[in-house]
């Protein structure tokens, strides 16, 4: 408890008047040390004292705002301790109380108070629930029958630069609650005039970031679940939107160590989809653009600038490259082939500054079962990544240069983009998209049926408070952009359940994306059907399966003009380098295991032919032999019979032999005598010697067989039974 020093020093000298006497002698400040010591240590305890106070009203004040969280709405607030890396020379305005009307700082006050705001270190997780898809709004879109949502708007500050501390400039944002946002112009100390008249102002975003928060943590609440809806068929955009050097590359890109929202998006997408399609049936086509100084060009495949034109799908850039994607990594090194081209030049406000609009677009294609009606139905999601070049402040000693050339450039089109924004906020017919190249590829993210989501991103410093301004002015305009409700992109399919329809499905599949590969080989192919066909011809033999089969092929990859849709069409444009080379070495590999099965079936054909020749001289060297002996076997009857008729003694062997020789002969029929057949005249019987009546045959001579009849089939056959 506090004790007064002065009536304990002197109870001391009254106890020890000798001894004080002493020490004063000594050391004439001895008292006055003691005094000192005293006071310090009551200071001590009042601190302690003060400090468990402090705490304990804390506590009861956050119970209580727990029960009603109304309580938060405040008109008094007190700004919380600025971040680490901001400027401290503003010490004097840092317990600044703002007081807030509606939305908008009206005055300043001082604070008595100890801040009752919500603590700066509540995890962004938080905010990244409490932030969902925007929900539709309702008003008279909605009464009209059509369901509208908005554009989320984030913001999010950078960290001061190292050329911005050294120049000494003072902090002008404040991030509160991970949602507000606070600016204050402060003024020059030597502006006296000014020097009462500091201005603030306050904005409400879905999301505000502080030069703390990470890449993840920004990914996380902007993107991600735009991401999860392309996978469901919808279309999603993401830009940002700042003044030059403000950190949108750094927010987009990012680097190697803290890659951005374009880098996570791509490694989720691809992570999402393995997780849903074992079967691979996911198709990732990638396109990415600039506009610079008004022109597009394709960053994935340099060359002469795009035209833009309108079909059905919106605005399309005629030309532009469509790369097919297997994986993220494939993805990450197209990236960054895009971005060596990408235009960018050292500026006076950046190192490294884009000079171009990127547009990253990224569009899936995947068949699902709908739930409702079980047909296969075919959907497409589309998320687009837009890095905007930042806007900046010419000069007036700026020389007609090119660098104030693509600042005038990017200057008209960020100004396009603002009238579409206001033309869009007004609800007016008309929407000028037309002024610009930029603003014409951002006609769906910014009036189509689309998710979009637009990061404004500012700079800290005092030096920038305009620029800041102008892009925190815009992003809260942006806010009141309605947007129709992204619907599911999705064509009807009508498929039915048998395994041989999905056996087809599957097979129409593989064709739709390889028609470009089949394409390539069509030709060849024909040629070759041609030869093969000329081949068969020429050896009279029926067609080989084959050769059936390399007929029928080229017919088969014609594309099914019903079935065309918006997939069949990507699927005929895209290819990635890898794809191509694979298709050119699958176009040789067909076309040389053609030619294999060609010679393989020349070959065949050559042996048959070989085997043919030796069966039909075998046959006639067989037949000749026969006819021979047939000719000696009647010579020798002949003979007999003159003998006989002369009187002359018969070779009895030899007529065993002649009767043996009639009885293994067959009964030749009038249909199957043949010509080897013993010629059987109506000849008058005979009476043998041994007085048997027979009938005289005689054998005529063999005539050689027909070359017809050589060849039929069962010849050498039946001449072997007979
Ligand atoms: N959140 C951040 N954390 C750390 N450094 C950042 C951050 N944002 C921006 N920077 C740094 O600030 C500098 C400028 O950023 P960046 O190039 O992204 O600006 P920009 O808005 O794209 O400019 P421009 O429009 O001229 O291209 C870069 O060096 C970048 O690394």
């Amino acid at each position: 408890m506090p004790v007064s020093t002065r009536s304990k020093i002197s109870t001391e000298n009254e106890r020890n008047p000798t001894m004080q006497e002493q020490q004063r002698l000594r050391n004439p400040h001895h008292g006055l040390k003691e005094k000192l010591k005293t006071l310090t240590l009551l200071y001590e305890q009042q601190k302690q004292a003060s400090k468990s106070l402090r705490n304990s009203n804390t506590a009861m004040r956050e119970r209580n705002s727990i029960a009603n969280p109304n309580s938060t709405i405040t008109k008094t607030f007190v700004l919380p301790q600025p971040p680490s890396s901001s400027n401290n020379d503003d010490d004097a305005k840092e317990n600044q109380n703002l007081i807030v009307g509606q939305d908008r700082i009206v005055g300043f006050s001082y604070p008595r108070k100890v801040s009752t705001t919500t603590s700066a270190a509540a995890p962004v997780a938080a905010v990244a629930r409490r932030l969902s898809m925007p929900a539709p709004v309702k008003g008279k879109e909605e009464e009209l029958g059509k369901c509208v949502s908005r554009i989320l708007v984030f913001v999010r500050v950078r960290p001061m630069s190292k050329k911005e501390i050294q120049l000494s400039s003072r902090c002008c944002v404040r991030i509160v609650n991970h949602r507000d946002v606070y600016l204050t112009e402060s003024a020059n100390e030597k502006d006296y005039l000014r020097l009462n008249r500091v201005k603030g102002r306050h904005f409400a975003f879905d999301g505000s970031f502080s030069d703390s928060a990470t890449q993840l943590q920004v990914y996380s609440t902007t993107t991600l679940e735009l991401v999860e809806a392309v996978l469901q068929g919808r279309n999603g955009s993401v830009f940002c939107y700042g003044a030059t050097g403000a950190g949108k590359t750094y927010t987009m890109l990012g680097t190697v160590e803290n890659p951005g929202v374009m880098v996570l998006a791509i490694q989720d997408l691809f992570s999402k989809i393995r997780q849903r399609s074992c079967d691979g049936s996911h198709v990732v086509h990638l396109s990415y653009l600039e506009v610079y100084n008004e022109t597009v060009r394709d960053l994935l495949c340099p060359g002469r600038p795009l035209v833009l034109r309108e079909d059905k799908q919106g605005i399309v850039a005629a030309g532009l490259t469509q790369y097919r994607a297997s994986s993220a990594d494939e993805v990450m090194v197209l990236l960054q082939q895009g971005n060596q081209n990408r235009t960018t030049e050292p500026t006076r406000a950046n190192e490294t500054s884009s000079r171009s609009h990127a547009i990253l677009q990224v569009v899936v294609e995947f068949r699902v079962r709908d739930a409702a009606t079980t047909d296969i139905v075919n959907r497409v999601g589309k998320l687009s990544l837009i890095d905007l070049a930042g806007s900046e402040r010419a000069l007036a000693t700026d020389q007609r240069t090119l660098r104030s050339l693509e600042g005038a450039n990017i200057n008209r089109s960020l100004l396009a983009l603002s009238s579409c924004i206001n033309a869009l906020v007004e609800g007016k017919k008309h929407i000028p998209y037309r002024n610009s190249k930029l603003t014409q590829l951002l006609k769906d993210s910014l009036g189509g049926i689309c998710n979009t989501v637009m990061i404004a991103n500012i700079s800290p410093s005092s030096l920038s408070f305009g620029e800041t301004q102008n892009t925190v002015h815009w992003a809260d305009r942006a806010k009141e952009i309605r947007l129709k409700v992204s619907e599911t992109n999705e064509d009807q399919l009508p498929i039915h359940e048998t395994d041989a329809d999905q056996a087809k499905l599957i097979h129409e599949l593989q064709k739709e994306n390889h028609e470009i590969r089949m394409q390539l080989a069509g030709q060849q192919q024909k040629l070759l059907t041609l030869e093969a066909q000329s081949l068969a011809s020429h050896s009279s033999t029926p067609p080989a399966p084959s050769d059936a089969k390399l007929s029928t092929t080229p017919t088969s990859a014609q594309p099914s003009e019903k079935r065309r849709t918006r997939s069949s069409f990507l699927a005929g444009t895209c290819f990635t380098p890898e794809t191509k080379k694979k298709g050119v070495e699958l176009a040789v590999r067909t076309l040389q295991r053609t030619v294999k099965a060609l010679e393989a079936e020349i070959e065949r054909m050559k042996k048959d032919h070989v085997l043919k020749l030796k069966q039909k001289d075998d046959l006639i060297r067989e037949l000749s032999q026969k006819c021979e002996k047939q000719a000696l076997t009647t010579r020798e009857v002949g003979k007999r019979e003159v003998t006989r008729a002369a009187g002359l003694p018969v070779n009895e062997p030899n007529n065993v032999e002649l009767k043996s020789h009639r009885l293994r002969s067959p009964a030749p029929t009038a249909k199957k005598r043949s010509f080897w057949d013993i010629t059987t005249n109506n000849s008058p019987s005979v009476t043998t010697s041994n007085g048997r009546k027979t009938r005289s045959h005689v054998l005529s001579e063999p005539t050689a067989p027909p070359r017809s009849m050589l060849l039929q089939p069962g010849f050498a056959r039946q001449k072997a039974n007979s």
